[in-house]
């Protein structure tokens, strides 16, 4: 297959754990017969310096037209000045509502050679195994805002449409997995979370074989550390589903280990590990590449079609997680290049295994 990706490394570590999910995937491509081409643009604080825009036009045209996009991080005290006239995060935020990308997938998994990380027993870690549907283009980040001097304001709107849409997409995901659905919201004061919850309720009656349940994000906040195995998938809003998932990464063991995928009605989607631009560790080759290098395996399942291409790359992190070499942030010393290596060589060999079983299965027809 043939398919143009666009990469927007941006800032801090996003160059450098974006540069490995690159080499992940030109590692497929070769393993697999396939035919990547990768355009890189620029996102975010280092783009404000070159253009002074955020999210500039070429870079913006050049994702439109790409089969997939392949994101780092954005941001960085550098650009973080609370009156700067223009932000790197906003140019994350104009690029998810251009692609139309309203559902967001944050897949969380807990690796039992992770388990001594989390803030949990291994008896509550086992079979956690959530899918957060976090709703990405509308809500508080989206909304009008207003600042004088003395007061500030973000308005929270959602309409009947966006909420159903990814309701829907949710449950869809929810039938290939456990059937179960947990919406968040807070309906107790919030009236978007009461139009929230009633269209969700609607929505649910197309799916009698899912069940629903509905909770408060103040208590979901607990209830995901001390319960963590009993949901399926989660939906939620924009806000709640950017907090509810960095704690969702505490509990596998780093912020550096969660993928994701934004999805909209097409094909194409953006990719991007869910943490930021962690300007702490920024430069210093120590960032933790699983994050991006999974999000590249869901660019590979979601937007081009290859189940076994992404079952390869998250069967190759699987063993790197499980026997080394580890980053700092999950109790190990190796470098970003280390791990890189070390998940290159597991996708070789998962990579032969799973291309005879294809070469097999054609020749059988
Ligand atoms: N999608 C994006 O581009 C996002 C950008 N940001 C931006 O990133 C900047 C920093 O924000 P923070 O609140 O510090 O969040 P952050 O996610 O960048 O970092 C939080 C903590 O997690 C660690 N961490 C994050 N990714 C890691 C990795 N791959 N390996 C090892 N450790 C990792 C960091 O070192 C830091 O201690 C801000 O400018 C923020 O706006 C924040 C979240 C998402
Ligand atoms: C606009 C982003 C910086 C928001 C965020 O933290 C995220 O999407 O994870
Ligand atoms: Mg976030």
């Amino acid at each position: 297959m043939r398919a143009q990706i666009v990469t927007l490394p941006g800032d801090g570590v996003g160059p450098e754990v974006t540069a490995a999910a690159v080499a992940v995937l030109d590692a497929v491509a070769a393993h697999f017969d396939h035919h990547f081409h990768f355009e890189e643009h620029q996102i975010g604080g280092c783009a404000i310096d070159a253009t002074g825009e955020p999210l500039p036009a070429a870079s913006l045209e050049a994702c439109k037209a790409a089969d997939a996009v392949l994101l780092g991080a954005v941001g960085g005290p550098k650009w973080s000045d609370p009156n700067a006239p223009v932000r790197p995060e906003q140019g994350l935020l104009a690029l998810r509502a251009a692609l139309g990308v309203y559902a967001n997938l944050r897949p969380l998994q807990v690796h039992p050679a992770l388990a001594s990380l989390s803030p949990l027993k291994n008896e509550k870690l086992k079979n956690v195994d959530v899918l957060f549907v976090r709703e990405l283009t509308g809500g508080a980040y989206f909304g009008a805002k207003t600042r004088t001097i003395d007061t500030a304001t973000d308005e929270c709107k959602y309409t009947v449409a966006e909420v159903e849409r990814v309701t829907r997409r949710a449950f869809q995901l929810a039938r290939e997995r456990r059937k179960h659905v947990t919406s968040v919201d807070k309906a107790n004061v919030l009236e978007t979370s009461r139009l929230w919850r009633s269209t969700v309720t609607r929505i649910a009656a197309e799916f009698p074989d899912v069940k629903l349940e509905h909770q408060l994000v103040d208590s979901m906040a607990m209830l995901l550390l001390t319960q963590p195995g009993k949901y399926d998938v989660v939906v939620t809003e924009n806000l709640f589903g950017d907090i509810l998932t960095d704690e969702a990464a505490a509990l596998a063991g780093s912020l550096g280990l969660l993928p994701s995928a934004s999805l909209g009605e097409g094909k194409g989607g953006l990719y991007e590990p869910i943490h930021g631009s962690a300007p702490d560790i920024a430069g210093q080759g120590v960032a933790n590449p699983v994050g991006a290098i999974l999000s590249a395996a869901m660019l590979l399942r979601h937007s081009l079609g290859l189940e076994q291409e992404a079952s390869t790359v998250e069967a190759a992190v699987a063993d790197v997680v499980e026997h080394g070499p580890r980053t700092r942030d999950v109790g190990g010393t190796a470098g970003t290049r280390d791990v890189l290596e070390a998940v290159l060589a597991a996708v070789d060999e998962h990579a032969c295994n799973a291309a005879a079983f294809l070469r097999w299965g054609r020749a059988c027809g």
